[in-house]
């Protein structure tokens, strides 16, 4: 058997309201910067480039998050890389993200409840949360956007863009494709790849996003079936802050 192309299997929505009636024992791991990664690790913080307010200019996550990343990245093919498209978010970004695609989807399904609307909505943007016992994944910072690149840094072909909104997102969709043309096979590979190397690096996927992973969250505790999660809602410490704190001691 390959290791480094196990086919995606198509998995269930996740039980919202059980996942985020997990405990969180939270491990104080730090936020850290993705600025100085190594290949084969790359940043490119994709909602700053794309100007949504308030996104940041770096991608951070938590330190435990980092470290599996390399694992994962080095898993990979010489020659392919593994780009982290986003990490920890701002409560901000968030807000931003869930409230501009539930205007989009409550214009087009016009007839559609407030709670189908929120269903639609959140198989792609977690609804916007600081709540200490049920933050959104990103605001953990055990949550990753994640895409692969060649050494030019030229993105492979994954079947969608990042953050599609189309059912061909599902991680899983072009498993079930029957006579896959050549650009389908190399999309299936592609995705393969890249859930192999995370899987492998302890992370799981959201089954709605091929691009999504989790690792130490309510979500990752969810789909790892643990009992417990390790990260909660953290915030970065503007400077000023940590000098109030400091020299207050
Ligand atoms: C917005 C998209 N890139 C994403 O991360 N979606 C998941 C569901 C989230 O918002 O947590
Ligand atoms: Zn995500």
């Amino acid at each position: 058997m390959n290791f480094l192309s196990q086919t995606i299997a198509a998995k269930p929505e996740p039980d919202w309201a059980a996942l985020l009636a997990l405990p969180i024992a939270e491990s104080h791991d730090p936020l850290v910067p993705l600025g100085l990664v190594n290949s084969p690790l790359r940043s490119y913080p994709a909602y700053f480039h794309q100007g949504v307010p308030n996104a940041l200019s770096e991608c951070y996550v938590r330190r435990c998050v980092l470290f599996r990343l390399y694992k994962a990245a080095r898993l990979l093919p010489s020659g392919i890389e593994l780009v982290v498209l986003d990490g920890w978010r701002p409560l901000l970004v968030q807000q931003y993200l869930f409230d501009s695609l539930f205007a989009a989807m409550n214009a087009h399904y016009a007839n559609d409840s407030e709670s189908e609307l929120l269903n639609r909505t959140r198989r792609f943007i977690a609804p916007p949360s600081n709540e200490p016992t049920a933050p959104s994944p990103h605001l953990t910072g055990g949550s990753v956007d994640v895409a692969l690149c060649d050494v030019e840094g030229l993105f492979l072909d994954m079947g969608t863009e990042f953050d599609d909104i189309s059912p061909w997102s599902y991680s899983a969709a072009f498993e079930a494709v029957e006579k896959p043309s050549a650009r389908e096979a190399e999309v299936i590979e592609n995705r393969r790849l890249l859930h192999s190397v995370m899987i492998q690096a302890g992370f799981t996927n959201l089954p709605s996003e091929w691009w999504h992973f989790d690792y130490g969250n309510q979500s990752w505790a969810w789909s790892s079936k643990s009992s417990e999660a390790q990260l909660g809602a953290i915030e970065l410490q503007p400077l000023r802050q940590r000098w109030r704190r400091q020299v207050a001691l």
